[in-house]
């Protein structure tokens, strides 16, 4: 649990940042250790071309966020892991059918390619990852590699026609559990496939050999895929090109913190500006998702790739889960990991999500947009979670209130998540606590630069409410910049509607149907009509109501507003 929100600040003339302020400092690009490997905390200022000292602990890289690109890697992510851990990668190759389109393994694993590859998985050797441990890069490979492996062995594993609670969990073999478990804590992941691997991890820059950047080398190639289809790597590569796109918005973010220690007159005229450039940043960002509308395939989305992000809780609280072989039972596998796994060999982790990415989670945080749960919601995620409550981790409460109060109390771990397959027909779960749960499949680093937002001294919405009448410039920068927000999550809407609502209710074509390993005989009467889906049962993987979900985070950013202005967007 957090400490509390201050109280509203109120005009301030202190002229001085206070020590460690976040974002202050220019990245240290230090070397990761063993023992840090997120890189030591720096001593050496950016701007200063390491000469200057830096005297706080807290700077941006340690957060591992980088001025020019955000939350994705300032260096270059590694393409191929070399030596012993070759054979890993061509375990992957493999699995991917030598990256060409319809050559890969198939979800279900009914052929004979699937089981000759999951036997050859099995005579595996089980490698030490000490070669990797004083590379932070390395370490990013190796949980791809790693993760993209398990999903290919857990989803190329036929399951028994038994109902989900009757399975027995899916063993992910020693030679990929016990690497996986020994490098995620390094980086503060999760053993499963995250966002951070699909995108912050995975994607090469037009110039590998330069940093990236916004304007001159954006983000251009996706590393791994499951399924080699332009429409996978345009999913993946649209989400690095949003994360790089909001480099700015952070910019913009540390400028404004810095307006509000001031807080004078020409501080609010500068923040009233930022505001303004915050929105039209937050526009951007919208443009860049919209542009998967054009560039990814729908159905190649819903029937071919999203299956194989379906995680170990899939099914719901009902799900088997995931056996990763070789941990000690007693031991603990991770922050994400529920407290209904606990001692448990069956363990449920999420999937990949694009409600992972730092970047929205503080935006959010700096306008105080409050996603934290009501008490009714907090009361229908306990009785949800049948049994004892899940552990919840950090968690960011926020209240937005014009005078920041009572924060709630640490919410339940919630189940579900957009790009899982779907697992429609779970029971719903709470969707209130959904984005803090996500909090714990983000890279260690990042979720404490999230944690530490949102603690921050001077938070923006109680200076704006306390200034709305004298200076109603600023009040509607404010709004504006939630009204971008908003648009964002109404266009998001629109994004989901097309890729999951439209394709659960059709079925595949010809071709698709073939690709997933359908032939022409699977075919029945039932599949040539439209299936009748209703929308308020179409889940995230493990129970999450989708829409319910996406509403409410939508009307929380209204709320936030200092003036309010309409509901938009509804889903039919
Ligand atoms: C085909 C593309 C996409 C689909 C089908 C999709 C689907 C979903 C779904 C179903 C959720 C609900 C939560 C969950 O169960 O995971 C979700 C959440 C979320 N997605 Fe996406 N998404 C897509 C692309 C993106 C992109 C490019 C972004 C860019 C930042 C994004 C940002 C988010 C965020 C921030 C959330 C959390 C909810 C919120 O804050 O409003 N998504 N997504």
């Amino acid at each position: 649990m957090l400490p509390q929100r201050s109280p509203s600040p109120g005009p301030s003339s202190s002229a001085s940042l206070p020590p460690g302020h976040f974002l202050s400092l220019q990245p240290s690009y230090s070397q990761p250790t063993v023992a840090f490997p997120s890189g030591a905390p720096s001593t050496s200022s950016h701007e200063a071309n390491g000469l200057a000292p830096n005297t706080a602990s807290l700077a941006s890289a340690d957060f591992e966020v980088d001025v020019r690109t955000g939350f994705l890697p300032g260096t270059s992510n590694v393409q191929r892991l070399g030596g012993k851990y070759e054979v890993w990668e061509e375990a992957l190759d493999a699995a991917r059918g030598g990256g060409k389109v319809g050559e890969g393994l198939i979800v279900g694993g009914k052929r004979d390619k699937e089981r000759l590859w999951r036997d050859g998985v099995q005579s595996m050797p089980v490698l030490d990852t000490n070669d990797l441990c004083s590379s932070l890069p390395l370490l990013r490979r190796a949980h791809i590699v790693l993760t993209f492996l398990a999903h290919f062995y857990a989803h190329t594993t036929p399951l028994p026609t038994l109902p989900p609670s009757e399975r027995e969990p899916i063993p992910i073999p020693a030679c990929i559990s016990a690497p996986l478990l020994t490098v995620s804590p390094l980086l503060g992941l999760p053993p499963i496939l995250t966002y951070a691997d699909t995108v912050l991890y995975n994607f090469l820059p037009v110039n590998p050999v330069i940093a990236p950047s916004y304007a001159v080398n954006p983000p251009s190639t996706i590393v791994t895929t499951f399924t080699n289809t332009r429409s996978e790597e345009q999913f993946f590569l649209i989400s690095a090109l949003t994360e790089i796109a909001g480099a700015e918005a952070l910019r913009i973010m540390r400028q404004s913190l810095d307006e509000l220690f001031i807080a004078d007159e020409k501080a609010i005229r500068r923040l009233t500006v930022y505001l303004k450039k915050l929105a039209m940043q937050i526009d951007k960002i919208s443009d860049i998702t919209m542009t998967l509308m054009k560039e990814v395939d729908p159905e190649e989305f819903y029937h071919l790739i999203r299956p194989w992000f379906r995680g170990g809780d899939a099914d719901g609280p009902q799900s088997a889960g995931w056996d990763y072989m070789g941990l000690r039972i007693e031991a603990g596998t991770s922050e994400a990991e529920s407290a209904i796994t606990e001692g448990r060999r069956g363990k449920m982790f999420s999937g990949p999500s694009a409600g992972q990415s730092s970047l929205i989670h503080a935006i959010d945080i700096f306008l105080t947009v409050d996603h934290s749960p009501t008490p009714e919601e907090r009361a229908e995620a306990l009785a949800a979670a049948e049994t004892e409550p899940e552990h919840s981790g950090d968690s960011i409460s926020m209240n937005s209130a014009p005078v920041s109060a009572d924060a709630p109390a640490p919410a339940q771990a919630s189940h579900g998540h957009g790009n899982g397959h779907g697992g429609e027909g779970a029971k719903p779960k709470s969707e209130a606590t959904f984005l803090q749960r996500m909090l714990q499949y983000m890279p260690l680093p990042h979720r404490t630069f999230l944690l530490h937002l949102s603690t921050h001294p001077t938070p923006l919405r109680p200076l704006v409410v306390h200034y709305s009448a004298t200076h109603p410039a600023l009040a509607a920068a404010y709004d504006g910049a939630l009204e971008s927000l908003r648009r964002f999550r109404e266009k998001h809407m629109r994004v989901v509607s097309l890729f999951i609502v439209q394709q659960a209710r059709r079925k595949p074509s010809a071709r698709v149907r073939k690709l997933i390993g359908l032939d022409e005989a699977d075919e029945t009467e039932a599949d040539e009509e439209e299936k009748v889906v209703d929308i308020g049962e179409i889940r995230g993987t493990g129970g999450t109501a989708l829409f319910k979900f996406l509403k409410r985070c939508r009307d929380n950013t209204t709320k936030a507003m200092v003036r309010p202005s309409g509901a938009g967007y509804e889903l039919e």
